[in-house]
Parts: structure tokens; C-alpha cells; sequence
């Protein structure tokens, strides 16, 4: 890696989030190797856990060891109260009114690129860093975030809510790279997290039952299972536990197997009206409820001055999509974009994030999808 910003770069402090994998401990390894001062920082943003495991001590340890090889000092900081009150209370409440947030995009906001950022800046940083995939240009024109060069990795979507100011301190090393690379870069330096799995799911449910975390938290209402269209529309053909537990085109977890008269095929969730607390379900995969083709937004944040509307570019509508081409237009504070061709299944909660070919534009909260669909009309 080439030194990416301006001065000295042996004067450069870069405080590096290490959490005990794979990923920032060859961030860490590369920004040595670029010749910076480099400190780690690990976070503590979950006290609880089950059985009494720890996940985040073994992580800690992890990166202490990292931090050995590399020969830099490590930091501790426990952002549990914030990632409580400014990450986890949000996740409850839009859970419990029914929409799919998205916590990745709220951390990197909240506690990433704030509550750490601050910190590491009171530890004396010029810079801080982290191994997300994404790329950070810096330069005359002011700061640019692009995606990162791995489309398989490509984490600009979650990072697309965090504060310009932020990112204008921030670097991504592994943004150039492909996954595959960075562990072969760690298992050459010998780093003793080169072969540790990627993780994998929420950070602070891991791999645990989904539904179950959420029910210690959140108890839903029961209500019908209902077929959107088709030969059974608007026929009851189960009871949920609670709508809050589902989201929009979800196919897994629904425990449909076997309703008489219908085809062995998979079921997937429509809609979820939340007044008559009716989960509505297809197993119509291109069903018109899950083929939107408009959105709502609450208001924006734009990666730079803002744009001018309407405009032309594409959007993202969840992490793992395709961008599609849209029109943005202004509508009350928020934004609506039209699709030239349909996103699948829209989830209010998670976010819009627009892109002009790689460069991230920002992003939305998405409030509504499409003209709602009036699915009890498919029962006539
Ligand atoms: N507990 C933590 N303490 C400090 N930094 C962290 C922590 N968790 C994540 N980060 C930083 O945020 C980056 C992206 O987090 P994410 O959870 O997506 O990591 P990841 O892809 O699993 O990376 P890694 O292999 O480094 O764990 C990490 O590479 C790291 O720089």
C-alpha cells in the first residue's frame, strides 16, 4: 500500500479499529508496512451473552495477538451504553413498529465513525481505520466513497449513513483488494488470525436464533396467515406469532410445509398489514407486492453537497442487490424514487443508498413501498 494522504507519513497517526479478525489485523499490517504510527483500538459494544460466553474477551485477546507480531500498542474502549442507547433502543423500536432496520448501517453511524472516531482522536489520531471493503479517495476535489474493488465484499452500502466530517478522517486500506488476497497477506505475516472464519450475521446476535433474540426483547401479537393471490387468496392458512418477526420477501422460518391445495413450492411474506396484524404470503416469487417499483424515503443524507433534483442514478435497497437504475425526486422532507425495473422486495427500515456507477452518492431510510398494494383485492 502506497501512503494515501498528504505530509510525512512517519508523522501520521492512524489509530486502527482492530476486533480480532482477519480483516483489520491485515489493515493494521498494511498501514505499518505503508510506514504510518499505527495504534490498535478495540471496542466493547455488547456486555451480555449466553451461557456466560464471551465472545468479544477471545476477540480482545485476538487482537492483542495481532498486535504482538505487529509490534504496536492496543487500547480498550467499551461503547456498550452508547451502542444500547443510540444502536440497540433504535433497533427494538422500529422492530416493534413493524419495519426491518438495519443495525450495520446505525453502528457504523453511531459508534464507528462517531463514538470511536472521537475517541481514537482523543488517543492523539490524524487518522483512523478500519478493514472495511470499501474505497476512500482523498484528494483536491474533497472525499469520495466508492465501493470496494471486491464486488463480493463491497461494504459501501453500510457505510453510506456515515457523517462526511467522519469519512473525511477515515482510510480503508483493503479497499483495492480482494478478500482472498488479505488472507494471504496475513497468513505471509504470520498474523495468528489468518485462517479465523469470517463473521457472519447481526454483530450482537451472531449466529443465534433470529427470532428468538428478538422475542426476549419484543413480544408480538398473534394474527392470521393469509394468501396474498393466487387460487387460495385470502385464504387463513396458519397464525403468525407477531408480525415484528418477519419482514417483507422473507422465505425462511415461515413453517408453511404442506398447505392442502397448495403447490410444494416455497412461500415467501408479502406484506404485513399491521392493522389487522395479517402476514400476508405468497408463493408467487414475482408476486406484485414484492416487485415494487417506488419508494419513499425520510430525509436524506448526501456524501457531499447535495444534489440536484430530480436526479438520474441508481439504487441500492439492500445490502446484498444490485443497484437499479432510478429517478430521485423530492418528496415532502424525504425522497421518491422511481425504478426502471423492480427491486425485490422493498423492507421499510433498511436503507436506499444511491451510486453513480461506483461512487456512493449517500443514502435513505426507506419509509414506504410502492403505492401499497391493496392485496385484499387479489381475494376477490
Ligand atoms: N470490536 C471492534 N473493535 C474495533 N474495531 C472493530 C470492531 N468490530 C469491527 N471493527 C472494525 O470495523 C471493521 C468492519 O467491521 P465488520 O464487523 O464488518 O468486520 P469484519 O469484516 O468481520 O472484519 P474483521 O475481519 O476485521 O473482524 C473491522 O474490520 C474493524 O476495523
Amino acid at each position: 500500500m502506497t501512503a494515501c494522504v498528504e505530509g510525512d507519513v512517519a508523522d501520521t497517526r492512524v489509530v486502527v479499529g482492530l476486533s480480532g479478525g482477519v480483516d483489520s489485523a491485515v489493515t493494521a499490517l498494511r498501514l505499518v508496512e505503508a510506514g504510518y504510527q499505527v495504534e490498535g483500538l478495540f471496542m466493547f459494544n455488547w456486555s451480555e451473552d449466553e451461557a456466560g460466553r464471551c465472545q468479544a474477551a477471545d476477540d480482545f485477546d485476538d487482537a492483542a495477538a495481532v498486535c504482538d507480531v505487529l509490534d504496536i500498542p492496543l487500547h480498550r474502549a467499551d461503547f456498550s451504553h452508547e451502542y444500547k442507547t443510540r444502536v440497540f433502543r433504535y433497533f427494538l423500536d422500529s422492530y416493534a413498529a413493524g419495519r426491518t432496520p438495519n443495525p450495520d448501517v446505525l453502528c457504523n453511524r453511531e459508534i464507528k465513525f462517531d463514538a470511536f472516531l472521537h475517541h481514537a482522536r482523543r488517543l492523539g489520531a490524524d487518522w483512523i481505520a478500519t478493514g472495511h471493503y470499501a474505497r476512500l479517495v482523498h484528494d483536491e476535489r474533497g472525499t469520495r466513497l466508492l465501493r470496494g474493488a471486491d464486488p463480493a465484499k463491497d461494504q459501501s452500502y453500510f457505510l453510506a449513513a456515515v457523517p462526511m466530517a467522519a469519512l473525511e478522517r477515515t482510510l480503508f486500506p483493503l479497499g483495492d483488494l480482494p478478500k482472498t488476497d488479505v488472507r494471504a497477506m496475513a497468513r505471509r505475516a504470520g498474523l495468528p488470525v489468518h485462517d479465523k472464519p469470517d463473521s457472519t450475521g447481526v454483530c450482537f446476535i451472531g449466529e443465534r436464533d433470529f427470532e428468538g433474540f428478538l422475542r426476549q426483547y419484543l413480544s408480538g401479537r398473534a394474527g392470521p396467515v393469509r394468501v396474498a393471490g393466487g387460487p387460495l387468496a385470502g385464504r387463513v392458512i396458519g397464525e403468525h406469532a407477531g408480525l415484528i418477526y418477519y419482514t417483507i420477501g422473507q422465505r425462511r422460518g415461515l413453517g408453511l410445509g404442506g398447505v392442502p391445495g397448495a403447490a410444494q413450492a416455497p412461500w415467501y411474506v408479502a406484506d404485513k398489514d399491521l392493522g389487522s396484524d395479517t402476514l400476508w404470503v405468497t408463493q408467487d416469487a414475482a408476486h406484485p407486492a414484492l416487485m415494487e417499483t417506488r419508494l419513499t424515503t425520510a430525509a436524506p443524507h448526501w456524501l457531499g453537497p447535495a444534489p440536484a433534483l430530480p436526479l438520474r442514478c441508481a439504487a441500492q435497497v439492500r445490502y446484498r442487490q444490485r443497484a437499479i437504475a432510478c429517478r430521485v425526486t423530492a418528496q415532502d422532507s424525504g425522497l421518491a424514487v422511481q425504478f426502471d425495473h423492480p427491486p425485490r422486495a422493498i423492507a421499510p427500515g433498511q436503507y436506499a443508498v444511491f451510486y453513480d456507477g461506483d461512487h456512493c452518492l449517500g443514502s435513505a431510510e426507506i419509509v414506504t413501498a410502492g403505492a401499497p398494494a391493496p392485496l385484499q383485492s387479489a381475494t376477490a
